[in-house]
């Protein structure tokens, strides 16, 4: 990668307002992220961080100013763009191995039509030896435990080759070894050029893998690098009228 590319802006929010129908959810956003970085999003139950992550999607519309997503708009990136949604939607008692989930990833490139090729299998296997469950390919997905599922899933988000990752709160209720594949996972990314989104609640996520912050509640609170931005003070007016505690680095909601 050139340097060049690496200063490539992979997402940029600009004076972005996004609505449900009639309902605005988020007001003027403003923001870049570079391709080769990450960036946390953080804010409380409600504040709209999914619903960013689905703009950037082209899933919910920006009712004014722009969000481009590598160069272009949401909708014709969208193949270049990898999801790894809140809670898998995939039925556990579904018969499928977990390396055909991770398969999943690489029908946009092959088509579901054609079958997969050597480098299709390569994939697969490259990015289940990424987040450490190699030896479950062949095991129902559905026999894996809540955090290994969610592995499986960013193994398949990875198997797709994305220059742009989301991620929405990838690290709730997931184990420690499991924690440690997604992190390791998005740093590979990120050496590969590739952009991440994360949303998350644990601000040691922010500090371990991401290089920016956006604060959100509905507006924006901040954006911009981490150690700038993950202040005390600008959390809690982030967090509004809820009291809050910073436990370690886990933003607890004490009262609302
Ligand atoms: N499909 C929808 N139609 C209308 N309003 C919605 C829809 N989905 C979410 N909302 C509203 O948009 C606001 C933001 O929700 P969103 O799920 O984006 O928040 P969040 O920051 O991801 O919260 P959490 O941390 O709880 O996941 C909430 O007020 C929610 O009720």
């Amino acid at each position: 990668m050139t340097q060049q590319q690496s200063r490539t802006a992979a997402l940029v929010l600009d004076k972005a307002s996004v609505a449900y129908g009639h309902i605005p959810v988020l007001e003027e956003l403003d923001g870049t992220v570079a391709s080769g970085e990450a960036v946390a999003l953080i804010g409380p139950n409600g504040a709209g961080k999914s619903t960013l992550i689905k703009a950037i999607l082209g899933l919910v519309p920006v009712v004014r100013g722009r969000i481009e997503v590598l160069g272009t708009t949401p909708a014709q990136a969208r193949r270049d763009v990898a999801y790894v949604p809140q809670a898998d939607t995939l039925d556990p008692d579904f018969p499928v191995s977990v390396e055909q989930v991770v398969m999943m990833g690489r029908y946009r490139k092959i088509g579901w039509l054609r079958r997969p090729s050597a480098a299709d299998r390569t994939a697969v296997a490259q990015a289940l030896e990424q987040v450490g469950l190699s030896e479950r390919a062949r095991h129902r997905f559905g026999t894996l435990s809540g955090g290994q599922r969610q592995r499986v899933l960013l193994a398949r988000a990875i198997a797709a080759q994305p220059r742009l990752l989301l991620l929405d709160e990838p690290f709730n209720g997931v184990d420690a070894v499991s924690q440690h594949a997604l992190l390791d996972a998005i740093a590979v990314l990120k050496r590969q050029g590739a952009a991440v989104v994360v949303s998350t609640h644990d601000l040691s996520i922010a500090h371990l893998a991401c290089d920016e912050v956006c604060l959100l509640n509905h507006h924006q609170f901040g954006f911009g690098p981490t150690e700038a931005v993950l202040t005390p003070e600008r959390l809690r007016a982030t967090y509004g009228g809820h009291a809050l505690e910073l436990r370690g680095d886990r933003v607890i909601v004490t009262q609302t």
